[in-house]
């Protein structure tokens, strides 16, 4: 049984940006934010506070942040979490303005030591003094689960792998857990499997799913979420995508897409999809690139026959 009421968490501008080896400008970012804000997003990851010397792309998240406090008013709805890996990128978060933080795990050991330098346990002891803090301030923290449905060094991850440390998230006080098919390798047998194990550790109200489309699967493994329970989605608009330590990973499955599919569904994800096509034809014709939103293909051919 489907739920009406879907939550699209857009990372486009993060997980998607963080991956072009150019600089985008801040002004391009803060443009696209307020672009993909205009369509209805309700959470917009805007930047990380990772070290600029690991992804030289999300060096400007100060002033992300920083502009988007003075934008956008307390009243507003609209979240804008931002990833920290340590307690200095959570600080420096806070003291630019943040709301809200995500921090991020992994259930292989090589993908944690390759994207942030430590041990999956160590990386869970570097979260707990932000999740103290930021109960403190009463900033909401988001956990993300990278790899897993498998990962690009060590291959398949078992669900019990990723179940634990989907569960250590949850009880340090993630109020959501995001899982993370890191290089889009799953398909929608195994989400269901992987979603099914772990719904029985974490309501499932407090799940998201994260897919890459390496293999065009994205959209199918959505469908069996859906089906799971599962009512939080991040997707990416245009597919923009991929990540700096999974080689050949490709995009995030696009926005539009999904949008394009919850709306078939009857399914109220309280976007338009008129709007949110305009915001990924933006960045992808600023990238000089082909949007990988198959929906926006069409009715961006359609507009102009
Ligand atoms: C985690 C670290 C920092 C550890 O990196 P490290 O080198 O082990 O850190 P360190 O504590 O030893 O410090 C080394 C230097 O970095 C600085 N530093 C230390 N922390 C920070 C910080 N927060 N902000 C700014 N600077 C920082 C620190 O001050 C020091 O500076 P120095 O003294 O050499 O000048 C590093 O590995 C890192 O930044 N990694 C980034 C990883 C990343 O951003 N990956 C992509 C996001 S995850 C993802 O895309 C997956 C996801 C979430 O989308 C889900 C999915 O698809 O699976």
């Amino acid at each position: 049984m489907l739920d009406n009421r879907v939550k699209i968490i857009e990372v486009g501008v993060r997980d998607g940006l963080q991956n072009e080896s150019t600089p985008v400008p801040t002004e391009i970012k803060l443009e696209l934010i307020n672009r993909l804000a205009q369509s209805g997003l309700g959470v917009i990851e805007a930047t990380s506070f990772v070290s600029p010397k690991w992804v030289p792309q999300m060096a400007d998240h100060q002033q992300i942040v920083e502009q988007l406090v003075q934008q956008y008013s307390a009243e507003s709805k609209i979240h804008f979490p931002v990833l920290t890996p340590n307690l200095k990128g959570f600080e420096n978060a806070r003291a630019a303005g943040a709301k809200e933080v995500a921090v991020f795990a992994a259930a292989s050991e090589s993908f944690s030591q390759k994207n942030i330098n430590c041990s999956i346990d160590e990386s869970i002891e570097r979260f707990k003094p932000i999740f103290e803090q930021a109960q403190t301030a009463g900033i909401r923290v988001r956990g993300y689960v990278s790899c897993v449905l498998g990962c690009p060094y060590e291959g398949e991850i078992s669900p019990e792998v990723v179940a634990k440390v989907a569960e250590k998230l949850y009880e340090c006080g993630s109020y959501e857990v995001s899982l993370g098919d890191t290089i889009g390798v799953g398909t929608p047998g195994k989400t269901k499997s992987l979603i099914e194990t772990i719904k029985n550790l974490i309501p499932v109200s407090n799940l998201a799913v994260h897919f890459h489309d390496t293999y065009g699967q994205a959209l199918a493994n959505i469908y069996a979420a859906l089906e799971s329970g599962v009512t939080n989605i991040d997707s990416s608009v245009a597919g923009l995508g991929g990540c700096p330590y999974a080689k050949g990973a490709s995009g995030n499955v696009a926005t539009e897409d999904v949008v394009y599919m919850l709306d078939g569904l009857g399914l109220d994800s309280g976007v338009n999809l008129d709007k949110l096509v305009d915001a990924g034809d933006y960045i992808s014709q600023y990238l000089n690139r082909p949007n990988n939103s198959k929906v926006a293909q069409a009715i961006l051919a359609k507009r102009t026959s």
